[in-house]
């Protein structure tokens, strides 16, 4: 690509493209979902999230050079072919991982607070220990929590197996069970349907079955036809089979159901933008000049008093109720099956402004147990010991 302005072409629910891309040349916004090849044929650089295929139907015969989805997952995008093209390719990796991992344990202490548990005395299995995974267990492990890893790819590389234990032995032992794999219909370790009707089956009784990965990772029907006999199995899905369609049905026996929002916290979208624009920086041989920091707004300080015997839901429904996405969720799957597609979408383009628990600036005087606590959970917080 010459130092000539460039054409930019961008899905509209893209944030900070403007101070980031702008003086790149002339930038073109599109509704990902429905982007057409008319749309990007006289673009120089496509920059998209996971809602648009990219792929040779796309692309063919366009000028693009440069493809960045500001997304961790990739399967949306055929990678072969952009390379066989010489196509340069970036993704965000790990861009929005913190603010999953905040999702995860919003939806578990909310859950176990209803039921009277201590997640202390569970074990959770985390499928997929990669930027996602590997944070939640970080986070879990400060907190005292008893783990079980699955991930074959990396217990096949790594010298230290023992760290790592097969799905089936994973699905029977655990009480909750996180799902954070990407979706591959290929290789060594497929993952889609990798939980299916036979494995489901596995799961103990009254286990928290949470997937924030993709969608057809869990075989949605079998999990259908299981909750019906399994009324005591504990579903979080932020993810669908067939996005924007959903199994109302399946969504009925969720006990927290929301429309693939997790990773959407302000600061983690935010991050996958600016990771694009180091990425187009390099492909261009330009030195990056604009830092995270100037793109991303401050967050608002959050005043909360913490005192010495508050519990932990409180700071972690300050800055992020999962109850008000499940709610938004549920309320536009009642207005009925035609404007599912349409409603899922019109919820992450207007999602409300989440930042990550690490941003929230809490007050107060606690216990020094309750501090680490706070310090393990993600939050970076402003708080005085008690002594
Ligand atoms: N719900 C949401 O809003 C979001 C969902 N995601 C999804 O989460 C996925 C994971 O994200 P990261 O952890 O950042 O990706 P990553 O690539 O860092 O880690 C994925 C891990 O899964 C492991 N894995 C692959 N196949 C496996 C299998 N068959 N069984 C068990 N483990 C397997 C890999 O070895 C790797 O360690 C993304 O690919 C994306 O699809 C990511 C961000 C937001
Ligand atoms: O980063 C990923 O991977 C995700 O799943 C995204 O957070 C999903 O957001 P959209 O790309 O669908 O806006």
């Amino acid at each position: 690509m010459s130092d000539s302005p460039l054409t930019i072409v961008a899905d509209e629910n893209i944030p900070a493209l403007e101070p980031l891309f702008g003086a790149f040349g002339r930038l073109r916004t599109c509704a990902g979902r429905t982007l057409s090849p008319e749309q990007v044929r006289d673009a120089d650089v496509l920059l998209v999230r996971s809602v648009t295929a990219v792929n040779q139907q796309l692309l063919a015969g366009s000028r693009v050079r440069f493809v960045g989805t500001a997304t961790i997952g990739t399967d949306h995008v055929d990678q072969s072919w952009l390379a066989e093209q010489g196509i340069g390719f970036s993704s965000a990796p790990g861009c929005n991982a913190d603010s999953v991992v905040d999702y995860v344990l919003a939806a578990l202490f909310n859950l176990l607070a209803e039921s009277g548990d201590n997640l202390r005395q569970k074990t959770l299995g985390i499928v997929g220990v990669g930027n996602v995974g590997g944070r939640l267990q970080q986070r879990l492990e400060a907190l005292g929590v008893s783990l079980l890893l699955c991930d074959p790819p990396r217990q096949h590389q790594e010298a230290d197996t023992t760290a790592f234990v097969s799905l089936n032995e994973l699905l029977q032992q655990a009480d909750i069970i996180c799902l954070h794999t990407p979706l591959t219909t290929t290789g060594r370790w497929p993952t889609r349907h990798l939980l299916h009707a036979d494995n489901l089956k596995l799961i103990k009784p009254d286990a928290i079955l949470l997937n924030a990965g993709r969608g057809p990772v869990v075989d949605n029907k079998a999990l259908l036809a299981l909750s019906k006999q399994r009324p005591d199995l504990k579903l979080v899905l932020d993810v669908w089979e067939h996005e924007p369609e959903v199994s109302v049905a399946l969504a009925e026996h969720c006990r927290i159901a929301t429309p693939h929002i997790a990773g959407y916290a302000l600061d983690g979208k935010i991050r996958g933008t600016w990771m694009l624009y180091r990425a187009l920086c390099q492909h261009l041989g330009r030195s990056p000049e604009i830092a995270l920091d100037s793109v991303l707004p401050q967050a608002p300080v959050t005043s909360m008093t913490l005192s010495p015997g508050c519990s932990l839901l409180e700071p972690v429904r300050t800055v992020y109720d999962i109850y008000r996405d499940d709610r938004a969720f549920r309320q536009m799957l009642a207005r009925g099956a035609d404007g599912i597609p349409k409603g899922f979408d019109q919820l992450r383009r207007y999602y409300p402004e989440r930042r990550e628990f690490a941003t929230l600036a809490l007050n107060g005087q606690v216990t020094p147990d309750m501090a680490a606590t706070l310090a393990a959970t993600g939050f970076n917080c402003h708080w005085r010991q008690y002594d």
